[in-house]
Protein backbone atom coordinates (compact mmCIF):
# COMPACT_ATOMS: atom_id res chain seq x y z
CA UNK A 1 0.00 0.00 0.00
CA UNK A 2 1.09 3.63 -0.56
CA UNK A 3 0.59 7.04 0.19
CA UNK A 4 -0.56 9.80 -1.45
CA UNK A 5 0.70 13.10 -0.07
CA UNK A 6 -0.38 16.21 -2.18
CA UNK A 7 1.76 19.68 -1.62
CA UNK A 8 4.61 16.96 -0.10
CA UNK A 9 7.17 19.31 -2.25
CA UNK A 10 6.41 22.49 0.15
CA UNK A 11 7.48 23.30 3.27
CA UNK A 12 5.18 21.07 6.15
CA UNK A 13 4.53 18.32 2.89
CA UNK A 14 8.28 18.31 2.53
CA UNK A 15 8.65 16.94 6.65
CA UNK A 16 6.02 14.43 6.18
CA UNK A 17 7.62 12.85 3.29
CA UNK A 18 10.63 12.51 5.02
CA UNK A 19 9.19 10.81 7.79
CA UNK A 20 7.37 8.51 5.90
CA UNK A 21 9.72 7.58 3.63
CA UNK A 22 12.37 7.29 7.16
CA UNK A 23 9.51 4.32 8.28
CA UNK A 24 9.76 2.25 5.01
CA UNK A 25 6.27 3.84 3.24
CA UNK A 26 5.99 4.13 -0.10
CA UNK A 27 4.60 7.76 -1.20
CA UNK A 28 3.70 9.40 -4.30
CA UNK A 29 3.51 13.09 -3.75
CA UNK A 30 1.09 15.35 -6.20
CA UNK A 31 2.39 19.38 -6.11
CA UNK A 32 2.16 21.43 -8.81
CA UNK A 33 4.85 23.24 -7.69
CA UNK A 34 3.13 26.53 -7.83
CA UNK A 35 4.96 27.27 -4.30
CA UNK A 36 6.70 23.73 -3.58
CA UNK A 37 10.55 23.04 -4.53
CA UNK A 38 10.74 19.34 -6.43
CA UNK A 39 14.68 19.15 -4.72
CA UNK A 40 12.34 19.15 -1.18
CA UNK A 41 10.67 15.82 -2.06
CA UNK A 42 13.35 12.95 -1.12
CA UNK A 43 14.08 10.18 -4.02
CA UNK A 44 12.41 7.41 -2.35
CA UNK A 45 9.52 9.04 -2.85
CA UNK A 46 7.85 9.71 -6.58
CA UNK A 47 7.14 12.61 -7.52
CA UNK A 48 4.14 13.90 -9.96
CA UNK A 49 3.66 17.15 -10.71
CA UNK A 50 0.60 18.36 -11.21
CA UNK A 51 -2.74 19.74 -10.03
CA UNK A 52 -4.38 18.32 -7.40
CA UNK A 53 -7.69 19.60 -9.40
CA UNK A 54 -7.07 17.57 -12.21
CA UNK A 55 -9.26 14.72 -12.28
CA UNK A 56 -8.14 12.54 -15.14
CA UNK A 57 -4.51 13.32 -13.21
CA UNK A 58 -6.07 12.11 -10.30
CA UNK A 59 -7.74 8.76 -11.46
CA UNK A 60 -4.96 7.70 -13.34
CA UNK A 61 -2.25 8.22 -10.43
CA UNK A 62 -5.06 5.90 -8.06
CA UNK A 63 -5.47 3.79 -10.63
CA UNK A 64 -1.74 3.08 -10.81
CA UNK A 65 -1.18 2.64 -7.05
CA UNK A 66 -2.96 1.12 -4.02
CA UNK A 67 -3.42 3.94 -1.63
CA UNK A 68 -4.22 3.53 1.95
CA UNK A 69 -4.98 6.93 2.71
CA UNK A 70 -4.71 10.71 1.56
CA UNK A 71 -2.25 13.44 3.35
CA UNK A 72 -3.87 16.82 2.00
CA UNK A 73 -1.48 19.24 2.27
CA UNK A 74 -1.53 20.91 -1.22
CA UNK A 75 -3.26 24.65 -0.85
CA UNK A 76 -2.63 28.58 -0.62
CA UNK A 77 -1.71 29.99 2.51
CA UNK A 78 -1.39 33.40 3.00
CA UNK A 79 -4.34 34.68 4.96
CA UNK A 80 -3.89 38.52 3.54
CA UNK A 81 -3.81 37.23 -0.15
CA UNK A 82 -6.92 35.03 0.57
CA UNK A 83 -8.78 38.58 1.45
CA UNK A 84 -7.91 40.04 -1.87
CA UNK A 85 -8.58 37.05 -4.11
CA UNK A 86 -11.18 35.36 -1.70
CA UNK A 87 -12.62 33.31 -5.05
CA UNK A 88 -8.92 31.81 -5.96
CA UNK A 89 -8.35 30.82 -2.43
CA UNK A 90 -11.91 29.11 -2.53
CA UNK A 91 -10.96 27.53 -6.15
CA UNK A 92 -7.67 25.72 -4.74
CA UNK A 93 -8.12 25.22 -1.22
CA UNK A 94 -12.12 24.11 -1.41
CA UNK A 95 -13.27 23.77 -4.57
CA UNK A 96 -9.77 21.54 -5.75
CA UNK A 97 -9.98 19.81 -2.45
CA UNK A 98 -13.60 18.51 -3.35
CA UNK A 99 -12.39 16.77 -6.48
CA UNK A 100 -9.37 15.15 -4.91
CA UNK A 101 -12.00 13.74 -2.38
CA UNK A 102 -14.36 12.22 -5.00
CA UNK A 103 -11.53 11.10 -7.13
CA UNK A 104 -10.21 9.01 -3.71
CA UNK A 105 -14.52 8.03 -2.86
CA UNK A 106 -14.01 6.77 -6.03
CA UNK A 107 -11.01 4.62 -5.98
CA UNK A 108 -11.91 3.32 -2.77
CA UNK A 109 -9.22 4.91 -0.44
CA UNK A 110 -10.38 4.61 3.20
CA UNK A 111 -8.29 7.04 4.80
CA UNK A 112 -7.77 11.25 4.31
CA UNK A 113 -5.61 13.17 6.64
CA UNK A 114 -6.35 16.93 5.69
CA UNK A 115 -4.07 20.08 6.65
CA UNK A 116 -6.61 22.83 8.18
CA UNK A 117 -5.71 25.45 10.62
CA UNK A 118 -6.12 27.65 14.07
CA UNK A 119 -7.65 30.11 11.28
CA UNK A 120 -10.94 28.48 11.24
CA UNK A 121 -11.68 29.58 14.75
CA UNK A 122 -10.99 33.24 14.11
CA UNK A 123 -11.01 35.92 16.28
CA UNK A 124 -10.93 34.44 19.99
CA UNK A 125 -9.87 34.97 23.83
CA UNK A 126 -7.13 35.23 25.16
CA UNK A 127 -7.85 31.42 26.44
CA UNK A 128 -7.05 28.26 25.16
CA UNK A 129 -9.17 27.35 22.16
CA UNK A 130 -10.35 23.87 21.73
CA UNK A 131 -11.98 22.06 18.91
CA UNK A 132 -15.77 22.19 20.21
CA UNK A 133 -15.78 26.27 20.35
CA UNK A 134 -17.81 26.94 17.32
CA UNK A 135 -15.30 27.78 14.36
CA UNK A 136 -15.66 31.58 13.02
CA UNK A 137 -13.01 32.50 10.62
CA UNK A 138 -12.63 35.84 9.76
CA UNK A 139 -10.42 35.45 6.57
CA UNK A 140 -11.41 33.70 3.44
CA UNK A 141 -8.37 31.18 4.01
CA UNK A 142 -9.63 30.01 7.32
CA UNK A 143 -13.54 29.73 5.51
CA UNK A 144 -12.21 27.67 3.01
CA UNK A 145 -10.63 25.18 5.27
CA UNK A 146 -13.35 24.71 6.87
CA UNK A 147 -15.37 23.99 3.85
CA UNK A 148 -13.39 21.16 3.42
CA UNK A 149 -13.39 20.01 6.83
CA UNK A 150 -17.34 20.11 5.81
CA UNK A 151 -17.00 18.34 3.24
CA UNK A 152 -14.41 15.78 5.03
CA UNK A 153 -17.24 14.62 7.73
CA UNK A 154 -20.33 14.69 4.76
CA UNK A 155 -18.13 12.79 2.81
CA UNK A 156 -17.13 10.13 6.49
CA UNK A 157 -21.07 10.06 6.83
CA UNK A 158 -22.37 9.23 3.38
CA UNK A 159 -19.52 7.04 2.23
CA UNK A 160 -17.42 6.19 5.03
CA UNK A 161 -14.12 7.92 4.41
CA UNK A 162 -11.93 7.82 7.35
CA UNK A 163 -10.56 11.46 7.62
CA UNK A 164 -8.88 13.19 10.77
CA UNK A 165 -8.47 17.10 10.20
CA UNK A 166 -5.51 18.46 11.78
CA UNK A 167 -5.87 22.46 12.62
CA UNK A 168 -2.07 23.84 12.94
CA UNK A 169 -1.60 26.48 15.05
CA UNK A 170 2.00 28.23 13.96
CA UNK A 171 4.04 25.31 12.60
CA UNK A 172 7.81 26.65 12.65
CA UNK A 173 11.70 25.34 12.62
CA UNK A 174 12.96 22.66 10.04
CA UNK A 175 14.12 19.39 10.11
CA UNK A 176 16.68 18.52 13.12
CA UNK A 177 18.82 17.13 10.87
CA UNK A 178 18.91 20.21 8.85
CA UNK A 179 17.94 18.19 5.72
CA UNK A 180 14.89 20.33 4.77
CA UNK A 181 13.20 23.44 5.97
CA UNK A 182 10.83 26.15 5.19
CA UNK A 183 12.09 27.39 1.56
CA UNK A 184 8.99 29.94 -0.07
CA UNK A 185 11.01 32.53 -0.85
CA UNK A 186 8.49 35.02 0.24
CA UNK A 187 7.71 33.50 3.48
CA UNK A 188 5.86 36.25 6.15
CA UNK A 189 6.23 33.55 9.05
CA UNK A 190 7.82 35.73 12.10
CA UNK A 191 10.10 33.10 12.60
CA UNK A 192 11.35 32.71 9.32
CA UNK A 193 11.43 36.45 8.89
CA UNK A 194 13.19 37.22 12.09
CA UNK A 195 16.15 34.54 10.87
CA UNK A 196 16.19 36.09 6.99
CA UNK A 197 16.95 39.30 9.60
CA UNK A 198 19.43 37.63 11.66
CA UNK A 199 21.38 36.99 8.76
CA UNK A 200 21.31 40.19 7.13
CA UNK A 201 19.04 39.45 4.47
CA UNK A 202 16.26 41.61 5.46
CA UNK A 203 17.23 44.52 7.08
CA UNK A 204 15.17 44.96 10.10
CA UNK A 205 12.36 42.77 11.43
CA UNK A 206 9.15 44.48 11.86
CA UNK A 207 7.03 44.03 15.23
CA UNK A 208 3.33 44.43 13.75
CA UNK A 209 1.79 46.15 16.74
CA UNK A 210 2.63 46.77 20.25
CA UNK A 211 -0.30 48.26 22.03
CA UNK A 212 -2.88 44.48 22.35
CA UNK A 213 -4.00 43.30 25.27
CA UNK A 214 -1.07 41.21 26.05
CA UNK A 215 1.48 40.85 28.56
CA UNK A 216 3.63 42.68 26.84
CA UNK A 217 1.88 44.31 23.98
CA UNK A 218 2.54 42.10 21.52
CA UNK A 219 0.62 39.05 19.78
CA UNK A 220 1.03 35.80 21.58
CA UNK A 221 0.86 32.46 19.24
CA UNK A 222 1.67 28.80 20.56
CA UNK A 223 4.52 27.82 18.09
CA UNK A 224 4.88 23.86 17.10
CA UNK A 225 7.81 22.67 15.63
CA UNK A 226 7.29 21.21 12.18
CA UNK A 227 8.49 17.71 13.05
CA UNK A 228 6.30 17.48 16.11
CA UNK A 229 3.53 18.65 14.01
CA UNK A 230 4.64 15.66 11.46
CA UNK A 231 4.53 13.26 14.40
CA UNK A 232 0.71 13.61 14.89
CA UNK A 233 0.27 13.26 11.54
CA UNK A 234 2.24 10.03 11.52
CA UNK A 235 -0.46 9.36 14.61
CA UNK A 236 -3.03 10.11 13.25
CA UNK A 237 -2.19 7.39 10.29
CA UNK A 238 -1.53 4.88 12.29
CA UNK A 239 -5.01 5.57 14.56
CA UNK A 240 -6.93 5.61 11.73
CA UNK A 241 -5.13 2.06 10.40
CA UNK A 242 -6.32 0.50 13.85
CA UNK A 243 -9.92 1.89 13.02
CA UNK A 244 -9.88 4.72 15.17
CA UNK A 245 -12.69 7.39 14.98
CA UNK A 246 -12.68 10.23 12.46
CA UNK A 247 -12.27 13.55 14.11
CA UNK A 248 -10.78 17.14 14.03
CA UNK A 249 -7.81 17.83 16.79
CA UNK A 250 -5.56 21.22 17.47
CA UNK A 251 -1.60 20.98 17.05
CA UNK A 252 -0.15 22.65 18.98
CA UNK A 253 1.49 23.05 22.98
CA UNK A 254 -0.47 25.12 24.40
CA UNK A 255 1.79 27.56 25.60
CA UNK A 256 1.29 31.32 24.00
CA UNK A 257 4.65 33.10 23.25
CA UNK A 258 4.99 37.04 22.32
CA UNK A 259 6.50 38.33 19.45
CA UNK A 260 9.18 40.00 21.38
CA UNK A 261 9.91 36.03 23.27
CA UNK A 262 10.37 35.17 19.96
CA UNK A 263 12.98 38.51 18.84
CA UNK A 264 14.77 37.31 22.00
CA UNK A 265 15.20 33.55 21.41
CA UNK A 266 16.55 34.28 17.80
CA UNK A 267 18.77 36.68 19.81
CA UNK A 268 19.87 34.13 22.57
CA UNK A 269 20.30 31.73 19.26
CA UNK A 270 22.16 33.80 17.42
CA UNK A 271 24.10 35.50 19.67
CA UNK A 272 23.51 39.01 18.34
CA UNK A 273 20.77 41.70 18.61
CA UNK A 274 18.19 41.71 16.13
CA UNK A 275 17.62 45.32 14.36
CA UNK A 276 14.03 45.96 14.90
CA UNK A 277 11.54 48.20 13.98
CA UNK A 278 7.82 48.48 16.09
CA UNK A 279 5.22 49.43 13.37
CA UNK A 280 1.57 49.47 13.62
CA UNK A 281 -0.40 46.74 13.93
CA UNK A 282 -1.08 44.52 10.84
CA UNK A 283 -4.88 43.96 9.69
CA UNK A 284 -7.10 40.78 10.51
CA UNK A 285 -4.12 39.52 13.90
CA UNK A 286 -6.02 38.23 16.42
CA UNK A 287 -4.20 39.41 20.30
CA UNK A 288 -3.68 35.48 21.14
CA UNK A 289 -4.39 32.54 19.51
CA UNK A 290 -3.23 29.16 21.92
CA UNK A 291 -4.16 25.89 21.41
CA UNK A 292 -6.12 23.37 24.32
CA UNK A 293 -4.22 20.82 23.08
CA UNK A 294 -5.18 17.81 25.03
CA UNK A 295 -6.96 15.72 22.81
CA UNK A 296 -4.78 15.03 20.37
CA UNK A 297 -2.62 13.69 23.11
CA UNK A 298 -4.92 11.76 24.59
CA UNK A 299 -6.56 10.15 21.54
CA UNK A 300 -3.70 10.24 18.80
CA UNK A 301 -1.15 9.54 21.84
CA UNK A 302 1.22 12.45 20.52
CA UNK A 303 3.43 12.97 22.38
CA UNK A 304 5.67 16.05 21.39
CA UNK A 305 9.93 16.22 21.37
CA UNK A 306 10.91 19.76 20.26
CA UNK A 307 8.42 22.13 22.77
CA UNK A 308 11.17 24.66 22.92
CA UNK A 309 11.15 28.18 21.46
CA UNK A 310 14.74 28.35 21.17
CA UNK A 311 15.07 24.67 19.86
CA UNK A 312 12.64 25.95 16.88
CA UNK A 313 14.28 29.00 16.00
CA UNK A 314 17.77 27.08 16.38
CA UNK A 315 16.63 24.91 13.52
CA UNK A 316 14.97 27.29 11.39
CA UNK A 317 18.41 29.23 11.68
CA UNK A 318 20.30 26.52 10.54
CA UNK A 319 17.94 26.09 7.52
CA UNK A 320 18.47 29.66 6.20
CA UNK A 321 21.53 29.39 6.23
CA UNK A 322 22.30 26.03 4.23
CA UNK A 323 19.26 27.44 2.03
CA UNK A 324 21.34 31.19 1.71
CA UNK A 325 24.08 28.43 0.66
CA UNK A 326 22.27 27.07 -1.86
CA UNK A 327 20.41 30.09 -3.47
CA UNK A 328 24.30 31.34 -4.10
CA UNK A 329 24.77 27.95 -5.41
CA UNK A 330 27.41 26.58 -2.71
N1 LIG B 1 2.61 27.06 7.49
C1 LIG B 1 1.72 27.19 8.45
O1 LIG B 1 2.00 27.81 9.50
C2 LIG B 1 0.37 26.57 8.31
C3 LIG B 1 -0.56 26.79 9.34
C4 LIG B 1 -1.82 26.18 9.23
C5 LIG B 1 -2.13 25.36 8.15
N2 LIG B 1 -1.21 25.19 7.15
C6 LIG B 1 -1.59 24.34 6.01
O2 LIG B 1 -0.57 23.39 5.77
C7 LIG B 1 -0.51 23.08 4.38
C8 LIG B 1 0.93 23.17 3.91
O3 LIG B 1 1.40 24.48 4.13
P1 LIG B 1 2.93 24.91 3.91
O4 LIG B 1 3.26 25.91 4.93
O5 LIG B 1 3.75 23.71 3.76
O6 LIG B 1 2.79 25.69 2.52
P2 LIG B 1 3.64 25.53 1.15
O7 LIG B 1 3.18 26.63 0.27
O8 LIG B 1 5.09 25.40 1.45
O9 LIG B 1 3.12 24.14 0.60
C9 LIG B 1 1.96 23.98 -0.20
C10 LIG B 1 2.32 23.02 -1.32
O10 LIG B 1 1.15 22.75 -2.10
C11 LIG B 1 1.47 22.88 -3.48
N3 LIG B 1 0.20 23.23 -4.16
C12 LIG B 1 -0.54 24.36 -3.97
N4 LIG B 1 -1.65 24.29 -4.73
C13 LIG B 1 -1.61 23.11 -5.40
C14 LIG B 1 -2.48 22.47 -6.34
N5 LIG B 1 -3.63 23.04 -6.75
N6 LIG B 1 -2.12 21.25 -6.83
C15 LIG B 1 -0.96 20.67 -6.44
N7 LIG B 1 -0.10 21.23 -5.56
C16 LIG B 1 -0.43 22.44 -5.04
C17 LIG B 1 2.55 23.92 -3.54
O11 LIG B 1 3.36 23.86 -4.70
C18 LIG B 1 3.36 23.59 -2.28
O12 LIG B 1 4.35 22.62 -2.54
C19 LIG B 1 -1.45 24.05 3.69
O13 LIG B 1 -2.65 23.38 3.37
C20 LIG B 1 -1.70 25.13 4.72
O14 LIG B 1 -2.95 25.72 4.58
C21 LIG B 1 0.02 25.77 7.21
O1 LIG C 1 7.33 40.26 10.18
C1 LIG C 1 6.51 39.93 11.04
C2 LIG C 1 5.71 38.77 10.90
C3 LIG C 1 4.78 38.48 11.89
N1 LIG C 1 4.66 39.28 12.99
C4 LIG C 1 3.70 38.94 14.04
O2 LIG C 1 4.01 37.64 14.51
C5 LIG C 1 2.82 36.93 14.86
C6 LIG C 1 2.77 35.63 14.07
O3 LIG C 1 2.57 35.94 12.69
P1 LIG C 1 2.76 34.88 11.52
O4 LIG C 1 2.55 35.59 10.22
O5 LIG C 1 4.02 34.13 11.73
O6 LIG C 1 1.60 33.85 11.77
P2 LIG C 1 0.01 34.08 11.95
O7 LIG C 1 -0.28 33.88 13.41
O8 LIG C 1 -0.45 35.33 11.31
O9 LIG C 1 -0.59 32.92 11.02
C7 LIG C 1 -0.50 31.55 11.33
O10 LIG C 1 -1.68 31.13 11.94
C8 LIG C 1 -2.85 31.31 11.18
C9 LIG C 1 -3.94 30.82 12.04
O11 LIG C 1 -4.17 31.70 13.08
C10 LIG C 1 -2.74 30.58 9.85
O12 LIG C 1 -2.84 29.19 10.07
C11 LIG C 1 -1.46 30.90 9.14
O13 LIG C 1 -1.27 30.05 8.02
C12 LIG C 1 -0.29 30.73 10.06
O14 LIG C 1 0.88 31.16 9.46
C13 LIG C 1 1.66 37.89 14.53
O15 LIG C 1 1.31 38.56 15.71
C14 LIG C 1 2.28 38.91 13.55
O16 LIG C 1 1.70 40.16 13.62
C15 LIG C 1 5.45 40.41 13.15
O17 LIG C 1 5.34 41.13 14.13
N2 LIG C 1 6.35 40.69 12.16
Amino acid sequence: MAILVTGGAGYIGSHMVLALVERGEQVVVLDNLSTGMWWAVQPEAKLVEGDIGDEALLDRIMAEHRFDAVVHFAGSIVVPDSVRDPLGYYLNNTVKSRMLMACAVKAGIPRFIFSSTAAVYGNVPAEPVFEDRPPAPVSPYGASKLMTEQMLKDSHAAYGLQFIALRYFNVAGGDPRGRIGQSTPRATHLIKVACQTALGQRERLEVFGTDYDTPDGTCLRDYIHVSDLIAAHVDALDYLRKGGDSGIFNCGYGKGYSVLDVIRAVERVNGAPLPVQYAPRRAGDPAAIVAGAARVREVLGWQPRHENLDFIVETALNWERKLALRNAGG
